[in-house]
């Protein structure tokens, strides 16, 4: 019998729906693999910035993880916000037990620049968590500081990715270059070869959840047995598209418009 692709998510909340377990969620759901998801913090957000945070207790944490490992398959995961060196400990003493590939986004602030992790935790996520990845997806200001040096130009960004999996030991790096001008050129290092995913720069300030989708896509597509490669290739159309498509929603920036691969929405 034919098994379904399941893709979990470990991440927190964002209730306008635009980013964290919700972009990863809706993702999931488009690219038909089945969602599954674990909270870690929930976060009072939307377009204009982070409102409050509540942090689940890591008994908590650790139990939803065990729900999820001990009953369902899970052929790919992903982490975004982890918001303290405690939650991480939970989730890193988990990771191994978890036989998919793991695929992180080392989510630090919020598109509003509102901190999301706490600062000493930046070094724990570094040295612990990110030597267990199959990918990790820094966007330039996370990929300097996971190396330590600015990244201003697409021959850093390629070079950052080879440090990142060759110091810090990731499994490959996606270095995505949406925070540069020109072209929103990311570069993919699997440990031997540098692969350039490029689409032209769309003008909009609704990029609300566009990590999230992003590194969820590629996650759907692992969990589907695609290779590293055709995952990045077909994620990069889909978050290309939903930036495209992102709605005008909210008085900051706006959500990325998960179903713009498919027909249009239902709109006033
Ligand atoms: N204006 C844009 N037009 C086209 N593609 C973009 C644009 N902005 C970002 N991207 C692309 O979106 C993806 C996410 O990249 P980005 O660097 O914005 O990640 P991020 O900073 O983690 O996202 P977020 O803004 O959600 O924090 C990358 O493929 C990037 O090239
Ligand atoms: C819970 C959570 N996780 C991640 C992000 C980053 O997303 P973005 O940088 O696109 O706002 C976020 N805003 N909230």
């Amino acid at each position: 019998m034919e098994k379904v692709a399941c893709a979990l998510t470990i991440a927190g909340t964002d209730p306008s729906g635009g980013a964290g377990i919700h972009a990863d969620l809706k993702t999931f759901q488009e690219l038909k693999s089945y969602g599954m998801s674990v909270i870690t913090s929930v976060v009072a957000q939307n377009t204009t910035g982070v409102q409050a945070l509540h942090h689940v207790p890591l008994e908590m944490i650790e139990q939803q993880l065990y729900s999820v490992i001990s009953d369902m398959p899970v052929h790919a995961f992903k982490t975004g916000m982890i918001a303290n060196i405690d939650m991480m400990k939970v989730i890193a003493k988990k990771i191994p037990s978890i036989a998919a590939p793991y695929v992180m986004d080392p989510v630090m602030v919020a598109t509003s620049g509102d901190p999301l992790i706490e600062e000493q935790a930046r070094d724990f996520l570094r040295k612990e968590l990110l030597p267990l990845t199959a990918l990790v997806t820094p966007n330039i200001p996370e990929a300097e500081f996971l190396i330590g040096r600015k990244v201003e130009t697409t021959d850093d960004m390629k070079k950052a990715a080879r440090s990142i999996v060759h110091d810090l030991g990731a499994g490959a790096a996606l270095v995505k270059g949406g925070h540069l001008d020109g072209e929103a050129v990311d570069f993919l290092y699997d440990g031997t070869t540098i692969y350039s995913f490029s689409a032209k720069r769309i003008n909009t300030k609704n990029t609300h959840g566009t990590g999230c989708t992003y590194s969820a896509a590629i996650t759907a597509y692992l969990s589907q047995r695609l290779s590293l490669y055709e995952a990045v290739d077909k994620a990069k159309h889909f978050v290309t598209k939903a930036i495209k498509g992102a709605f005008p929603i909210g008085a900051g920036n706006g959500p990325t418009n998960h179903w713009a691969i498919r027909e249009k929405g239902v709109f006033q």
